[in-house]
C-alpha cells in the first residue's frame, strides 16, 4: 500500500513555499547570505519544531524566512520544493507565496515573484510539473496592507492564478479583508482562504459568503455545523485538509481522531496536503502514509482523495481530465489492491 500511495499521481494545493524551508536550506542561504541564525545546529532546528498551536509555528516560520534575499535564493527554494514533487509523483501543484513576510523586511515584491516563477518555468520544462502561484495576504496584518499588496502585483498579475488568506486565524475573521477580496475578483483572481483550522465554523461561512471563496484550506472545524456541511457538498466547495499539520499544531491530538476520512464519507470534496512540509514531518507522500497508519486509509480512499485533488485544482478542464485518465490509467495498472 505504502509503494501504491507514493507512486500514485496526485495534486497538491496546500502548500506555502516558505513553509518547505527544510533546515539544511536554510542554513546554506543563512551562510550565503551572511544572516545570523538562532540555531546552533540542525538537530538544535529540529528540537525547536515543538509547537502547541499555530501561533507558536507561526513565529518560528516567519523567522526563518529571514534568510531569503535574493531572487536566486527564491529559485532554490522553489526548485528544493520541485525536485521533492517529482520524487512523490505530485504532477501539479499550486503554490501559495506570503510576498508581505518579505516585503516587510525590505525585499521587493518582484525579487520574491521573479525567483519563484522562474523555478516554476523549469519545473514544467526540466520535470514536468505543472503548477499555478497563489498570493496570500497575512490576516494579521491590516486590510490596508492587504490592499496596498494587491496594488503592487498589478504589473505581476499575469503570473498569478489566484489570492488566498493566511497566518493567524483567530481575531481576523474574513471580513476584515471584504474590500481586499471584492477588488481581487475585480481583477479576475479567484478566491481561497484558510479558514476553520484554529477558527469557528462561522469563519468557513463568511469566507464563503463575504470572500467568495472558491476553496477553503484546512476547514476541519466545519464539522461543528451539519448545515454548514450541506452547503460545502451541495455547492462542491473543496477542503484542502492537511493532517501531520493538524496534529502538529494540535487542532487534533492524534492523527487517528483526524475527520479527514469522515469529511470524505459524507461527501464532501477533501484533499490531501501538506502546508509546511518542512516544519510538520514530511510532504504530500508522508501525509499520505499518515492517514493509511492512522485512520487505516484504504486504497479506494486515496485514489479518491488524489481524483479530488485533480478537480478541486484551478486548472482548465481539459487538463484536469487528462491528470485523471493518467491517475486511472496509473491504478488500471496496478496488480494489486488491498
Ligand atoms: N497552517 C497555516 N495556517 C495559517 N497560516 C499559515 N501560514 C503557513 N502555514 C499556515
Ligand atoms: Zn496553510
Amino acid at each position: 500500500m505504502i509503494d501504491f500511495l507514493t507512486k500514485m499521481p496526485k495534486a497538491e494545493l496546500h502548500l506555502h513555499i516558505e513553509g518547505s524551508l527544510e533546515p539544511e536550506l536554510m542554513f546554506a542561504l543563512a551562510q550565503r547570505n551572511n544572516i545570523p541564525l538562532p540555531y546552533a545546529s540542525l538537530d538544535d532546528v529540529r528540537r525547536a519544531y515543538q509547537f502547541e498551536n499555530l501561533q507558536d509555528f507561526l513565529d518560528i516560520y516567519y523567522a526563518s524566512a529571514a534568510v531569503l534575499i535574493t531572487e536566486q535564493d527564491f529559485y532554490d527554494l522553489t526548485w528544493a520544493y520541485l525536485e521533492k514533487c517529482a520524487e512523490q509523483n505530485v504532477v501539479h501543484s499550486e503554490i501559495f507565496f506570503d510576498p508581505q513576510t518579505h516585503t516587510q523586511r525590505g525585499i521587493s515584491f518582484k525579487t520574491v515573484i521573479n525567483g519563484i516563477s522562474r523555478a516554476l518555468a523549469d519545473g514544467k520544462t526540466q520535470l514536468g510539473i505543472s503548477s499555478l502561484l497563489i498570493m496570500c495576504f497575512l490576516r494579521h496584518l491590516s486590510a490596508e496592507e492587504a490592499m496596498q499588496t494587491l496594488v503592487e502585483a498589478g504589473p505581476y498579475i499575469g503570473q498569478l492564478a489566484g489570492v488566498g488568506l493566511d497566518s493567524s486565524e483567530l481575531g481576523h475573521p474574513p471580513e476584515k479583508f471584504s474590500q481586499v477580496f471584492a477588488m481581487a475578483s475585480e481583477m479576475g483572481l479567484p478566491a481561497v482562504a484558510h479558514a476553520g483550522e484554529e477558527g469557528p465554523a462561522e469563519y468557513i461561512w463568511n469566507a464563503l459568503k463575504l470572500l467568495k471563496v472558491k476553496r477553503i484550506d484546512h476547514g476541519v472545524r466545519c464539522v461543528d455545523d451539519p448545515e454548514l456541511v450541506a452547503v460545502l457538498r451541495d455547492n462542491h466547495i473543496p477542503l484542502t485538509v492537511c493532517p501531520l499539520s493538524n496534529t502538529k499544531l494540535k487542532v487534533f491530538e492524534q492523527m487517528s481522531q483526524h475527520n479527514i476520512l469522515e469529511l470524505l464519507d459524507k461527501g464532501l470534496n477533501v484533499t490531501v496536503n501538506s502546508d509546511d512540509p518542512a516544519y510538520f514531518g514530511g510532504y504530500v507522500n508522508e501525509n499520505f502514509v499518515a492517514l493509511y497508519q492512522g485512520l487505516a486509509m484504504t486504497q479506494a480512499q486515496a485514489v479518491k482523495l488524489a481524483q479530488n485533488s485533480f478537480n478541486a485544482s484551478f486548472l482548465e478542464n481539459e487538463e484536469k481530465q487528462a491528470l485523471l485518465t493518467r491517475l486511472d490509467d496509473f491504478v488500471a495498472r496496478w496488480p494489486s489492491s488491498d
